[in-house]
This record gives structure tokens, C-alpha cells and sequence, in this order.
């Protein structure tokens, strides 16, 4: 057992447990709830006793603490952890939900399907409960690795450089935090041990068939040069995103989320990188792909582009169309897909459309939805007839999925008309905060609504006590 007084003492991850809660807007009285992501490893566990501590001995009962477990079922013993968090939990009066990851399992891509599921079960538990924002217990040390992985796929000036975000907006509907990116883990096994508290080891973190465990090997604990690259590109990529976000809302013109047009100034400034950025992610929507362009590509486009020679060329599904009024970006009508919606449900069309069905009957939705009002209202609106008629083609339709005849016994009504809207899938699924200007000039354009502000003041600037 620790002595009393190590018990007590404080300790640098209480301190940035303190140091997070006073970065909420919420003030005074106003209650909030922070749901906690324990996996029962050294570092969720860790977060939960701090923030525990802090708000315990800090008065600062305007915090509440709820706990989640996601017991992916690839285990034998995952749910037995779970059940020890539980106990944890329990033991100090925080309240703590499981929740499994049913159904089938997919053969391959296991990790990105559970990270997947792990962070949508996570958002699904934090917008039940009403949380103002999730946290997780990622550290500098797994910063570090994130960026070393990084730095070797990528250029100087790559955003990915910036590492993870100290937020991150999932599904447009939850904040999830992290406020322990610039401890290390060192430092939380040590304050688990001084609080006499084991944790659990995950086996696949010595697995060495992962390229993290292998990183983190080759690093041998060293992560000062890996950090030293994100204190800078971290709030480069913020600045750059605040930049690209100025850019999109005054050089982008965008025509129901079918085209865009592209200002002059902007094409023939496509070597700067904020100006790649903001083409990049314009070209992302357009072409319903939830990544931006690989670098190869970019290249290929920024001289295609700045030549000034016009014409058109295709990357990433979208036309780049080159006029003397400017650069207009349509999907490409090649690969559209035929999906089924059923009843009260919401499936995403070709990566750009979202389709809410709420008729009790199920539809089909594809490409076809060329009709002469849409060609009229585009042409209106300012784009060129030969632009026009390209950029149909790749223009949504729906009908039932069982003609009338073929149903007799169906309901005298037809399905009405499905709610449409733009799907944003470069930032619906994972927004990082450092983005989040350049994700609200889109949301913009593409006439969504913005996204969901942080519920603390300091994320968007991302500073780091790291340094
Ligand atoms: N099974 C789980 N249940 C609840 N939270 C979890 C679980 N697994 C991971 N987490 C949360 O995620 C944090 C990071 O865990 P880990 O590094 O294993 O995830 P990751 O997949 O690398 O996350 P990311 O993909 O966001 O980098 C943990 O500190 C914890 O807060």
C-alpha cells in the first residue's frame, strides 16, 4: 500500500486533470457531464482517477464523471475487463455503462472496423447521456508515435504532421477531448502507483506485427524530436485552416452540392498550400470522397491548373473543367451507385448525398436526376450551359423500390419525397479541432449547418504545454 502521504500529494496528472476543467465555457453552476472512455489500460484509467481527483478536491461540483467501456467481443476476457472497470468505478461512485460491439466481425481491416465502432458506440452513449464532451487517454507518448508514423509518409508542409488533435468532432454530435496529449505515460503509471492502483495490459500493444508497436520500439522512449515537429505544424495546420476558411468563403461558389466554381485567383494561386487546401477539400465534397487528394494527385492537379492552357482533366472522380470565368469541378459521371433506403432510415448516396427516408415504403436512389428545372435553376444561378449539362449526369434520382404495379397490396400512398441534403464526408465522421474553420466554410457552401462548437475555450488554439 502507498504511504498517506503519497496518496495525497499532487501530481502532474491531477494538475492537467485541473488544468483541462477550467477550460470550459461552463461556468458557475451550470452542471456537465464528462464521459469518460476506459479501456482499463494505464491511461484512461489513469484520466479517470485525476479528473476524479480534481473535481473531488477542487469543489468543483459543477463536473459530474460517467464512465463507458466498449467490450469489442474479440476477446475472451474483454468482458471480464469491463467488469473491472465496472468495479473500479463503482468503488467511487461513478457512474459506468458497457457496451458490446454485436453482430459480425469482418475478416480483415479488424482495428480500423473497431476504432470505427469504439468511437460511434462512444458518441452514442456521450449524446444519450447529454455529455458535454467525451475524453480519451491518449498521451504525448502516443502523440509522438502518431507523428512518426506520419512524418514518414508525408511532406514538410503535410498537415497530417500536426498529429492528433487535441479534439476531435465525431459524427457531427460528440466533442471528444484529450487532455492528457501532453503528459507522458510514464507520468500516469507513476500516479497510478502512488494511488496504488494497477491497470490492465492490453496484449496487442506488444504485438509487433502493428506499425505502432514497432514505432514506439524504435523510439525508445525518446520523443523529443517527434514533438518538437508538432509544436510547430500543429498550430501551422490551425492557421492555415483559418486561412483556406477565409478563401472558400470568398472564392468558391457552389451549385446545390452538384459543381463548384473556383475564382481565378484562387486556381492560379494553387502552389500556395492554403490555396491547395481549400481546393483540395472543395474537391473532396464534390467527388463524395472522405480524404483529401494523395500528394501525387495534388501535384498533377496544381499543374494542370496553374498551366493556363484550360481545358479539363479528372482526379479524385471530379471534373476540373478550366474556363476564362473560372475552374468548375463536377463529379464524374462514371461508378454511380444504385442504393436501397429502407423505411426511417438515412444512408449516404455515392459519399455525397445524405437521403433520409421517412415514407413507410423503400426506395431506390441512383444517378438520373437530370431534369430540364435542374439544368434551368443551375444556368441561373451562374453556371456555364456546357458545365451544365455534364454536371447533371451525376444528379441523384429516386422511385420506389417496387414499382406501384407490382405491390397491390401496398398502401394507396406513394413514399414522399426523401429529405436530401449534402454529406460532407471528409468531416462528418472525424472532425479535428485545428479544422474546424476550414470544416465551417464548407458546412457553408454546401448548405449545411455549421458544426458543433467545443464546449472549451482553448482547443482551437491547440496550445501544448509541450515545449
Ligand atoms: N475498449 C475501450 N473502451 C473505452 N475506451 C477505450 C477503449 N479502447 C480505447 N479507449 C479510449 O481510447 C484511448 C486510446 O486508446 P488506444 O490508443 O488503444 O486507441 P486508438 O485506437 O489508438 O485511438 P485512436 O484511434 O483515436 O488513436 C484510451 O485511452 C481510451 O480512453
Amino acid at each position: 500500500m502507498p504511504a498517506e502521504a503519497d496518496r495525497a500529494a499532487p501530481h502532474a496528472a491531477v494538475e492537467a486533470a485541473k488544468q483541462f476543467l477550467s477550460t470550459f465555457k461552463t461556468t458557475g453552476k451550470t452542471p456537465g457531464l464528462i464521459l469518460v472512455a476506459v479501456s482499463g489500460g494505464s491511461d484512461s484509467k489513469g484520466l479517470l482517477l485525476a479528473l476524479h481527483e480534481a473535481i473531488m478536491r477542487g469543489g468543483l461540483s459543477a463536473f459530474s464523471l460517467s464512465a463507458c467501456t466498449i467490450d469489442h467481443a474479440l476477446r475472451p476476457e474483454s468482458a471480464d475487463e469491463a467488469r473491472a472497470v465496472a468495479a473500479f468505478c463503482a468503488e467511487r461512485g461513478i457512474r459506468h455503462s458497457v457496451r458490446r460491439w454485436q453482430g459480425e466481425k469482418p475478416a480483415t481491416g479488424i482495428q480500423a472496423a473497431a476504432r470505427a465502432v469504439r468511437y460511434s458506440l462512444l458518441a452514442d452513449a456521450a449524446q444519450e447521456m447529454a455529455a458535454l464532451c467525451l475524453v480519451t487517454g491518449h498521451t504525448a507518448d502516443d502523440q509522438a508515435e502518431t507523428i512518426t508514423m506520419r512524418q514518414g509518409r508525408s511532406e514538410p508542409d503535410a498537415p497530417g504532421l500536426a498529429g492528433m488533435a487535441a479534439g476531435v468532432l465525431v459524427d457531427r454530435r460528440a466533442w471528444v477531448l484529450r487532455p492528457f496529449l501532453s503528459l507522458r505515460r510514464a507520468e500516469i503509471r507513476d500516479y497510478l502507483k502512488a494511488r496504488g492502483e494497477g491497470w490492465l495490459d492490453d496484449p496487442s500493444n506488444s504485438n509487433s506485427s502493428f506499425e505502432r508497436v514497432r514505432v514506439r520500439h524504435s523510439m525508445g522512449g525518446d520523443i523529443r524530436a517527434a514533438m518538437d515537429v508538432f509544436v510547430d505544424a500543429g498550430e501551422a495546420r490551425r492557421r492555415s485552416s483559418e486561412r483556406a476558411a477565409s478563401l472558400l468563403g470568398t472564392q468558391v461558389t457552389v451549385f446545390e452540392g452538384l459543381a463548384a466554381r473556383l475564382d481565378r485567383a484562387l486556381v492560379a494561386d494553387m502552389a500556395n498550400p492554403d490555396c491547395r487546401r481549400a481546393v483540395l477539400a472543395v474537391t473532396a465534397v464534390i467527388g463524395g470522397r472522405p480524404y483529401l487528394a494523395g500528394r501525387e494527385t495534388a501535384r498533377r492537379l496544381t499543374a494542370f491548373l496553374t498551366g493556363g492552357e484550360g481545358g479539363r482533366m479528372t482526379a479524385g472522380r471530379v471534373v476540373f473543367d478550366v474556363r476564362r470565368s473560372g475552374a468548375y469541378l463536377y463529379r464524374e459521371a462514371r461508378d454511380l451507385p444504385e442504393i436501397v433506403v429502407q423505411p426511417g432510415q438515412k444512408e449516404i448516396w455515392d459519399g455525397r448525398f445524405l437521403v433520409a427516408n421517412d415514407s413507410p415504403e423503400s426506395i431506390v436512389v441512383g444517378a438520373g436526376g437530370e431534369t430540364a428545372e435542374l439544368r434551368a435553376r443551375l444556368i441561373a444561378a451562374g453556371l456555364p450551359e456546357p458545365v451544365t449539362k455534364r454536371a447533371v449526369k451525376s444528379a441523384l434520382t429516386w422511385a420506389p423500390a417496387q414499382p406501384p404495379e407490382e405491390r397491390p397490396d401496398a398502401p394507396l400512398s406513394l413514399p414522399s419525397t426523401p429529405r436530401i441534403e449534402s454529406s460532407i464526408s471528409l468531416y462528418d465522421t472525424f472532425l479535428p479541432c485545428f479544422d474546424l474553420m476550414m470544416a465551417n466554410s464548407i458546412a457553408t457552401l454546401f448548405g449545411r449547418d455549421r458544426y458543433l462548437a467545443p464546449p472549451v475555450h482553448d482547443v482551437l488554439t491547440e496550445k501544448t504545454a509541450w515545449a
